[in-house]
């Protein structure tokens, strides 16, 4: 058989459709259609649509925040877990927003007892740390996997539903108890946020120290009932905050828990003991609200897998999972950008 010359215009066909041939594996491997059970984050974000479906324009949770800006101020405690030039003391620029877990943008402010807040952290190296933490000191659930399934049965017809759910997923009882009995703080000002989910940080010689960080608030918390709080009003957290922060900075101390070896990394339904080391590594100040139809977080994804060097994911499955589930809904409200216009006036302040 004739040998063909690497010029050959054969040659070069079939390399071109073998390049293509792997666009495509690779986009049907993404996209999930070779494997349909696998949990992509378009499962996850389907998963959290509501029936009635999704605000368009908006994110696929945690859609109704406001954003700020303000700074990190490093004291250098953290150099000596981690490499990250945003551990060196010093003031590094940062892009926020404060939010709660609900798909509606429109909701009560009473509606969801989960509140985050999303952390976009720069440094003069270039790098970016990015981040989107919670108030509830645990996680529902210990697996990705077990997290859709929650979100199905919560939107589940049959009444047993999430009874079957908590008997196969008996962790849940933990959050359930914190759900329960954790007061509703007046203001996100007095709110702890904390990341749940484990990273590493790896130092100047290369050691790996596992962590978990939290946003501990240095505002006084003011404790109120459910009903106490529904009171307030639909839109008390993002008017308070204006009007908090419009008054005087506010301030939060970032703390890292270190983790023992015998503690578990891959499960954020675990608390870890009280007793583990924790190490203050700056303060977060917040001293600009912004609308977010306007705002610097709007088209921000707070990816947790977007990390500085001397910062890296660990056998922790749920950053991987998020990510893909929150490039998403990112995509989806980036495209659906007519449905939520910038500048609307009648946003401000409420519609954040
Ligand atoms: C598999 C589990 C999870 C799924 C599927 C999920 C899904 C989502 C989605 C789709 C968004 C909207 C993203 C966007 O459009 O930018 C979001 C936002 C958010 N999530 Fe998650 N999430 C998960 C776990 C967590 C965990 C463990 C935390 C905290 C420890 C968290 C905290 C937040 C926060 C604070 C936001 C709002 C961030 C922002 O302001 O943009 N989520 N989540």
């Amino acid at each position: 058989m004739a040998q063909q010359s690497p010029g050959s215009p054969f040659v070069s066909l079939a390399v071109i459709t073998g390049v293509i041939a792997i666009i495509v594996g690779a986009f049907a491997y993404t996209g999930g259609w070779l494997s349909p059970d696998r949990l992509s984050g378009a499962k996850l974000v389907e998963a959290l649509t509501p029936p009635t479906g999704p605000a368009l324009g908006h994110r696929r949770n945690h859609a109704k925040g406001i954003c700020f800006t303000g700074q990190f101020e490093a004291n250098g405690n953290g150099t000596a877990l981690s490499k990250a030039q945003v551990f060196t003391a010093g003031q590094y620029p940062v892009i926020g927003r404060f939010n709660f877990s609900t798909p509606d943008p429109n909701a009560s402010d009473a509606t969801s007892r989960v509140r985050g807040l999303g952390l976009q952290i720069s440094t003069p190296n270039g790098d970016v740390w990015r981040s989107a933490m919670i108030d509830p000191p645990i996680f529902p659930v210990a697996t990705p996997d077990a997290f859709y399934a929650l979100l199905q049965a919560s939107g589940d017809k049959n009444p047993d539903a999430m009874k079957n759910f908590a008997a196969a997923h008996p962790e849940i009882a933990a959050f359930g108890a914190w759900a329960g009995s954790a007061p509703w703080i007046d203001s996100y000002a007095g709110d702890t946020f904390n990341g749940l989910n484990a990273f590493l940080f790896v130092d100047a010689s290369g050691g790996k120290h596992a962590v978990r960080w939290s946003l501990k608030p240095q505002a006084e918390a003011k404790a109120l009932s459910a009903e106490e709080f529904a009171k307030l009003g639909p839109n008390h957290l993002a008017e308070e905050i204006t009007a908090r922060v419009a008054a005087a900075p506010q301030r939060w101390t970032m703390v890292v828990t270190v983790a023992d070896p015998s503690d578990p990394t891959a499960d954020p339904s675990k608390a870890w003991p009280a007793e583990r080391q924790s190490v203050e590594l700056g303060t977060l100040t917040v001293d600009k609200i912004q609308a977010e139809a306007d705002g610097p977080c709007r088209d921000i994804n707070f990816d947790p897998t977007i990390l500085p060097t001397g910062i890296t994911v660990s056998d922790d499955p749920f950053p991987a999972a998020r990510s893909a589930a929150y490039a998403k809904s990112f995509a989806l409200r980036m495209s659906e950008e007519k449905n939520y216009p910038r500048g609307d006036a009648s946003q401000e302040g409420t519609q954040p």
